[in-house]
Formats: structure tokens, sequence, C-alpha cells
């Protein structure tokens, strides 16, 4: 029987992708369920687990969830996991201006899924993807988050220039996926 598990995140754009990469190629039912759930400060792996572990406290079954990272390298991995506040804040042009003062402007977009296979004392699985990039100036449409000023390695176009189906190939949440996927494969 396939196993039905739930996807909490409360970003209707994040549901959307991994829909599109999941597509029909997962041996699983993923049914989807809105929460803001608390994240708590700590690295990228803490966070994610306790993410998990507060969402089969809250769903009662198998679950997975995912939080994604935005790591300035001249800033040695900030914003990192507390990019969203940042982006709230500045936008993708301040997030751009933040690193004026460095001529690094490399970056890694981390993308950690953590399952939680349902039962009471069932450990958290993590499957993370990460995609090396540019901070650049945004370029490109506003609708998904610092999309418009994240340039990966070898592209000439930002994450918001590029058509989804070109994104979903090699973008963090896809490496992530591809390895969520494999787990469920073997
Ligand atoms: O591919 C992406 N391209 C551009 N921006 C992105 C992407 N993926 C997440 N984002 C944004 C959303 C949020 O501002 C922050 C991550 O924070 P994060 O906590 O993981 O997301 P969230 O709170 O919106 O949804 P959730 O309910 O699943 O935690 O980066
Ligand atoms: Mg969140």
């Amino acid at each position: 029987m396939l196993k039905t598990i739930t996807f909490v995140t409360g970003n209707a754009k994040k549901l959307e992708e991994v829909v599109q990469i999941l597509g029909s190629d997962f041996p699983g039912e993923l049914t989807s369920k809105k929460l803001d759930l608390p994240e708590l400060q700590g690295d990228i792996n803490e966070i994610s687990i306790l993410k998990a572990k507060e969402a089969h406290r809250q769903v009662q079954g198998p679950v997975v969830v995912e939080d994604t990272a935005l790591c300035f390298n001249a800033l040695k991995g900030l914003p990192g996991p507390y990019i969203k506040w940042f982006l709230e804040k500045l936008g993708p042009e301040g997030l751009h201006q933040m690193l004026e003062g460095f001529e690094d402007k490399t970056a890694q977009a981390v993308c950690t899924f953590a399952y939680h296979p349902g039962g009471e004392n069932e450990k958290v699985v993590l499957f993370q993807g990460r995609t090396d990039g540019m901070i650049v100036s945004p370029r490109g449409p506003r609708d998904f988050g610092w999309d418009p000023c994240f340039q990966p390695v070898g592209y000439d176009n930002t994450y918001a220039e590029m058509p989804k189906s070109e994104k979903n190939k090699i973008s963090h949440r896809y490496r992530a996926l591809d390895k969520f996927r494999k787990h469920f494969i073997q």
C-alpha cells in the first residue's frame, strides 16, 4: 500500500514546486497541509528536525517539512536559515546590498526535507540539496522569495528569469527531492 505523507508548509510556492518536481514519479501519496510551524534557532539540520517533530505532533502521522536557507559565503553562511526575516525586511535589493562591502558574492541555496515516518519512536530523516550561485542585483519576476537575486553557477539567468522547468532541474529543492524520492524507491 502506498504511504500517505503530509507535506506541511505555509508556503504555496514551495508546494507548487514540490508537486511539479515529484510529479507522478513518487511511490507514495503526498497531501499538503498549511500550517505555520514555529522554527527554533539553531543550525539548518536542528531547525529542520524540530520542525518535523512539531509537524508530527500536530498531524499525528507521516509528515515531511522543508526548510530553505540562503547562505552567503562572505558572511560565513549567514543569513542561512534566517533568510526569511532578512528577505521580509530588505527585499531582494537589500540582500544584494548586504554584500556591497564584500568582493565575494557567492552563495549557496540549501534545501532540507525532514521526514518523520509517523511512529511514536521513529527518527526524523533528512534529505539535503545544495545549489551554488551568486547574489546579483535583482532581475526577473518577483513572485517567489529571493529568486530574483540568486544566479546559479554556470547560468546567465537568475532563478526568477528561468522557466520553472529549468529551475526545477538544477535547484536546491530538486536536488533534495531527488534524494527523498530515492529513499522511497529502494
Ligand atoms: O526556491 C526558492 N526561491 C526563492 N525563495 C525561496 C525559495 N524557497 C524558499 N524561499 C524563501 C521563502 C522564505 O522567505 C525563505 C525560506 O524560509 P522557510 O521557513 O523555509 O519557508 P516558509 O516559512 O515560507 O515556508 P514553511 O512554512 O515551509 O516554513 O526563503
Ligand atoms: Mg518557515
